[in-house]
């Protein structure tokens, strides 16, 4: 059976990915951006629902800009928290399967083994405190065959990333300062977008399920600076600092590993290393 599938912040990251890969899909999709469907719209969401009979969402649209949220609460809340709750809403009375994307960042990261998916949230800054409460709105309206998938890290060739930054500043600086006691697993779009696409079809759950994938392995941000710069051969010298010396307006988590092992199981799906999926972007992005 054919679906049609909504991709909402289809030019973002994530989006842009799932836009790649859906050229080898039968299925018909859509990807919106903030200009074709403001999710914070309830009548436009509900009606884009209605008028294009939509199968499943892809919830790819959100408010990601860390610092910036800690003073832009109240949009930041709008995007992650009660457009999320409107997209469940119509998801819900359409009978549309909806996999919603969450963060590492509901974590305080004051955990030293990697987080399972049902251990106590807690974030330590804004845009983790909006994208908890959209995780929270999800299950409360709790819509069929929904699902919500934490990742970290996140970059692409597409939109803004660190892995991004750091290409740009290892070829205009000598020496960069990194921060070293924040520890984390990176995450390639293009693999999430391609688990996303493998388990939309497979979704059969009453109970919304909260899934969390990220690329294998973990680093600290240091680590992941200095393998870019290695890879890319720049000539630029990274030093690990500790976060008191990168002072930002959002607190980050020390530690934000999570346990992907239910998403493996369920959905059959293996996972590249950190270090694999790098080079793939990284080859993407330099040549
Ligand atoms: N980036 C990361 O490191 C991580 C991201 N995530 C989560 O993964 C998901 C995908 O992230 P990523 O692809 O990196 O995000 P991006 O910031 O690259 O893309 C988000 C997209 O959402 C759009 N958007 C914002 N507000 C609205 C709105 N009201 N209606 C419609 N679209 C809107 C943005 O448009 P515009 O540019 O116009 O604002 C942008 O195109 C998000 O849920 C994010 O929270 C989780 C962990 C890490
Ligand atoms: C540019 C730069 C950053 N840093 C640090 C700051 C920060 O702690 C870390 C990463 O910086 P960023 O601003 O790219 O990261 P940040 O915006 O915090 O990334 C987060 O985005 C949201 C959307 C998520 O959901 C998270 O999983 C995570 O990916 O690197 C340095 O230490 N030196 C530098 O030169």
């Amino acid at each position: 059976m054919s679906n049609t599938i909504l991709v909402t912040g289809g030019a973002g990251q994530l989006g842009s990915e799932i836009r790649v890969l859906s050229k080898e899909l039968s299925d018909t999709f859509y990807f919106t951006d903030r200009n074709e469907l403001d999710i914070t719209d309830r009548d436009a969401v509900f009606n884009f629902f209605k008028d294009n009979a939509i199968d499943v969402v892809l919830n790819c649209a959100a408010y990601t800009a860390v610092d910036k949220a800690e003073t832009e609460k109240e949009n930041a809340d709008a995007v992650n928290h009660i457009a999320v709750k409107i997209l469940a809403e119509a998801a819900k009375m359409y009978n549309a399967k909806l996999l919603h994307v969450s963060t590492d960042y509901v974590f305080n990261g004051e955990g030293f083994k990697p987080y399972g998916s049902n251990d106590k949230v807690s974030p330590v800054n804004e845009y983790g405190s909006t994208k908890l409460r959209g995780e929270e709105a999800i299950k409360e309206v709790s819509p069929k065959n929904s699902v919500i998938i934490r990742t970290s890290w996140v970059y692409s060739s597409f939109g803004n990333n660190f892995v991004k930054t750091m290409l740009r500043l290892g070829a205009e600086k000598d020496s960069l300062n990194v921060i070293s006691d924040q520890v984390g697993s990176p995450t390639y779009a293009r693999d999430l977008a391609e688990a996303m696409l493998k388990i939309y079809p497979l979704l059969t759950n009453e109970e919304v399920m909260v899934y969390q994938y990220t690329n294998e392995g973990v680093c600290s941000w240091y680590d992941f600076a200095d393998a870019i710069m290695e890879i890319e051969n720049l000539d630029c010298e990274v030093h690990p600092i500790p976060t008191e010396q990168y002072p930002t307006p959002a607190k980050r988590p020390h530690y934000s590993v999570m346990n992907k092992t239910e998403i493996k199981n369920d959905f059959n799906i293996s996972i590249p290393h950190w270090r694999n999926s790098l080079k793939s972007c990284l080859s993407i992005l330099t040549h």
